[in-house]
């Protein structure tokens, strides 16, 4: 038998996952990690953690599997995407902690590239917004505050990486430094039309391109790991948000997933079509295979799951995410809860940093059941803003089925009423390890023995689909009351 080996590096984890040769999940390595906020706003991971515990979980996965390295034809990485390293060519040592994406100390930073009138040309070149989310400020950032780093940059000793590319470095024991189309998209400093690193932004940044990686395919030779006992080549690298989008097999223009973690990631394949959104969502690079670039528009919410967890260990009023469900059920439908969750501000398509929380139409009666209704409904009706943005921007959005994934897409009630609330059915499909099975694919296509993209597409199957069963009047006085909560967020 031969296997493949899929890392999934993400902000709260690492995971490795072995997939046999029929796709299906063999074992499973998995190591949380330490989060770092140096002050507030700041987010930092610990380069030596991402990579021990990748590395451990690896090996973890392979004993239970029973395998070794030798078994493993190839490997695919994917990553939690924009989180920012940078380290010394010579000794692999990073010169500071990995600055995360959800990290906001470059806000000033983004505030005095928009006043020196660079967000039209960024928005143009990348497809992104001007925000400290993404890699570039993070990178000026860093050279700027590690001393001697800019003049180290410049002398060419010093390698620029997403997660990806750093993993492959120490992968490769230092001899590849590279990544791929989909993470080089969330870096601010990637032509995404032109499919090249844009020396105009990167001039503006005064950020030396020779810090910067080769841009692959996704499924490309991205070197030989010799790390875990047996010499195996890295053959498939996506964002996880990407991956999921892979491994969901959302390959032609109008199929979409949303992925329901810790926050939501919602990407709509748009085609060959770079499709500009005029509604404040991103536009990013699906995949690139064959040389071919396959777009998506994306909408990012910020809290999905964690509103669930704000329940358990905030207000303590669950012991644990899946009483959710029950809970709403069971919640008084003469009561009328509208919870708007933008405890860090709301993403997509608002992109409101400074918008607070807000719970509209409480009683003496609310309680435990109300909250978590309106919780999980809260998930729904964000997804309804992103899938409005998206068919206002681009009419093959209109007929989209959903496919979903991410722990929260366990919740059956929060699925039913997201089909209810978008008026448009919801699939769940059998493989929930989406991101992982994205990257396997990718690795397995390009060494031989995983199908071609139709093959792939076809072993796609829905476990569940919810259909929606809401009558439009009431749909539409939700959606109206949702969007009057929203407001008044957006301006007390
Ligand atoms: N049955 C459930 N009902 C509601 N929420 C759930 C359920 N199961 C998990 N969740 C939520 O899903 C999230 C975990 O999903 P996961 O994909 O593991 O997140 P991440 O990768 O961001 O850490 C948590 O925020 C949790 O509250
Ligand atoms: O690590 P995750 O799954 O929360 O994903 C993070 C995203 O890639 C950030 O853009």
């Amino acid at each position: 038998m031969t296997y493949i080996l899929a890392l999934d590096q993400g902000t709260t984890s690492s995971r490795a996952i072995v997939f046999d040769a029929d796709m299906q999940v063999v074992a499973v390595g998995q190591e949380e990690f330490a989060q770092h906020f140096p002050a507030s706003g700041w987010v930092e991971h610990a380069p030596e953690d991402l990579w021990q515990t990748t590395l451990r979980s690896a090996r973890r996965a392979l004993d239970k599997a029973g395998l070794s390295a030798s078994d493993i034809v190839g490997i695919g990485i994917t990553n939690q995407r924009e989180t920012t390293l940078l380290w010394d060519a010579e000794t692999g040592q990073c010169l500071h902690n990995a600055i995360v994406w959800q990290d906001r100390r470059t806000a000033a930073m983004c505030d005095a590239l928009r006043a020196r009138g660079l967000e039209d040309t960024i928005r143009a070149r990348t497809g992104l917004l001007l925000d400290p989310y993404f890699s570039a400020t993070k990178l000026a950032w860093l050279l700027d505050n590690v001393p001697g780093a800019r003049e180290r940059a410049k002398a060419g000793t010093l390698r620029f990486g997403t997660v990806d590319s750093f993993l492959i470095w120490r992968l490769t024991g230092g001899a590849v430094h590279a990544t791929d189309a989909t993470n080089a998209a969330r870096t601010m400093l990637y032509d995404i039309h032109a499919g090249a690193w844009s020396a105009e932004i990167c001039a503006a940044l005064d950020i030396p391109m020779t810090l910067l990686p080769q841009v692959h395919d996704c499924a490309s030779d991205f070197g030989v790991s010799d790390v875990l006992g047996a010499p195996i080549p890295i053959l498939g690298v996506a964002g996880d948000q990407q991956a999921a989008t892979i491994g969901q097999a959302c390959f032609a223009p109008g199929m979409m997933k949303s992925t329901y973690g810790t926050g939501c990631f919602a990407l709509l394949n748009t085609g060959p079509t770079a499709v500009m959104s005029q509604n404040r969502l991103l536009t990013t690079v699906a995949y690139q295979l064959d040389g071919q670039r396959t777009y998506a528009l994306e909408g990012a919410i910020f809290i999905a799951g964690a509103v669930v967890q704000w329940l358990r260990d905030g207000l303590k009023i669950i012991g644990s995410a899946s009483e959710t469900g029950p809970l709403a059920e069971a919640a008084d439908d003469a009561q009328d809860l509208v919870m708007v969750p933008a405890f860090t501000g709301l993403g997509a398509p608002y992109w409101a940093p400074q918008a607070r929380g807000a719970v509209f139409g409480l009683t003496r009666n609310s309680g435990p059941a109300e909250f978590a209704r309106a919780a999980l409904q809260s998930v729904g009706l964000q997804t309804r803003d992103l899938l409005e943005a998206m068919q206002a921007d681009w009419p093959g959005a209109a007929d989209t089925v959903l496919r979903v994934d991410g722990g929260m897409a366990a919740s059956g009630w929060t699925m039913q009423f997201l089909a209810d609330i978008l008026g448009a059915p919801v699939d769940r499909p059998t493989v929930l390890e989406t991101t992982a099975l994205g990257a396997a694919w990718l690795a397995g296509m390009r060494a031989g023995i995983y199908p071609d993209q139709a093959g792939f597409a076809a072993t796609w199957a829905a476990e569940r689909r919810f259909t929606p069963q809401m009558p439009e009047p009431t749909r539409a006085a939700h959606y109206a009351r949702w969007q009057r909560a929203v407001q008044a967020v957006l301006t007390v």
